[in-house]
């Protein structure tokens, strides 16, 4: 057992002692650089929740670890049944991200072959720490397949939204590492960031991310973005996904399927950046996706500081589902999924 995260390509934002979780604060962000530490499964069900650590793979790494240290810190009485709430209690965290509820089944199915805590210990940190790995070398293969997909010649830019970077991965990120890897073989000329309103994920944190390793990042408000579109330059925009049904519908943050619309509408290539433990076989389209409904305050004010009448009434669903019709190709790392439907998904990842 290493008791170490995996080196992460990027920001750090999760770290693995073996007895305890450090989590970046993300709510903090850009301002402040603070690390929280946690010691039980309960914690990190909060920080999930808070969004201290947020991003569909993230999310499912850190619930992982969350589980792992259940097993660490059990008492010697009914550890199964303890270790069975924690999971439990993860489950309930957030509800979009199918990563989650992935890396969670992965977590229960070696549980249930530990005969000792011992060896629930040992095992469920090991497999914590492989999620986290295999997280890492998915999202470095996706680049590379994502790369390959794009025909442009020269350089060209590209459009973002939310974060799908280093902070929301195991390191490199999806989106973000597509762009990384642009990047890296000066293809890139710039990108825009959506500010992604209303938790600001494009402005604190994309920005953020992208200005420190030195990636040419040009901030844009959400209602900018049909004008970039329409301004030619801009040959992709490039997402990351939170769940993608058994038909390639994505849920995502909150506006990329608006970005989808315009995408199709100025001819723009349209391409989700997901690992396979983002896919979900299980759910025939997106109308069976539970779309998170988070808090009216995240409107009204920010940091206290109004922004809305007090008590407006407010609906705030945080994702949207994109329609696979209006998507030019889906990136995994198993390979890629142009025009998806039923049948391309099927091909590349079976009957779910
Ligand atoms: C690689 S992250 C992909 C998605 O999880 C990301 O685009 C997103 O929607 C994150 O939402 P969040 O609410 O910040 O957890």
């Amino acid at each position: 057992m290493t008791k170490t995260s995996p080196r992460s390509i990027g920001t750090v934002a999760i770290r693995w002692h073996g007895h305890s979780l450090d989590l970046l604060d993300q709510r903090l962000l850009p301002g402040e650089e603070h690390w929280l530490t946690h010691d039980g499964a309960s914690g990190v069900a909060q920080s999930i929740r808070d969004m201290v650590v947020r991003g569909a793979p993230a999310i499912g790494i850190s619930a992982a670890y969350g589980v792992a240290l259940a097993a660490r810190h059990a008492g010697s009485g009914d550890w199964k049944a303890e270790i069975g709430q924690a999971i439990d209690e993860l489950a309930a965290s957030r509800p979009t991200a199918v990563n989650l509820f992935w890396a969670l089944e992965r977590m229960k199915k070696v549980f249930a072959a530990c005969g000792s805590l011992a060896e629930a210990t040992d095992r469920l940190a090991a497999e914590a720490e492989a999620i986290h790995r295999e997280d890492l070398a998915a999202n470095l293969a996706m680049a590379g397949h994502a790369v390959a997909v794009m025909e442009e010649s020269g350089t060209f830019s590209v459009l973002t939204h939310c974060n799908t970077g280093a902070l929301a991965t195991g390191g490199y990120g999806t989106a973000l590492g597509v762009i990384r890897r642009l990047h890296e073989e000066k293809r890139l000329q710039q990108v825009f960031a959506d500010e992604t309103r209303p938790w600001l994920q494009g402005s604190r944190l994309t920005a953020w991310e992208l200005a420190r390793d030195g990636i040419p990042v040009t901030l844009n408000a959400d209602g900018a973005a049909a004008w970039i579109l329409a301004r030619g330059d801009v040959r992709w925009v490039i997402v990351g996904a939170d769940r993608i049904t058994a038909n390639g519908d994505v849920a995502n943050k909150i506006g990329t399927y608006s970005l989808a619309v315009l995408a199709r509408h100025h001819k723009v290539g349209f391409m989700v950046v997901a690992p396979s433990s983002t896919v979900d076989m299980s759910l025939a389209s997106g109308a069976d996706i539970p779309i998170e409904e988070r808090e009216g305050s995240e409107l009204r004010q920010i940091r206290g500081i109004p922004l809305a009448p007090d008590g407006v009434d407010v609906f705030n669903p945080v994702f949207d589902v994109t329609p696979a019709s209006l998507i030019d190709v889906i990136v995994t790392e198993q390979g890629v999924v142009r025009n998806p439907d039923i049948t391309g998904m099927r091909k590349l990842f079976g009957e779910g």
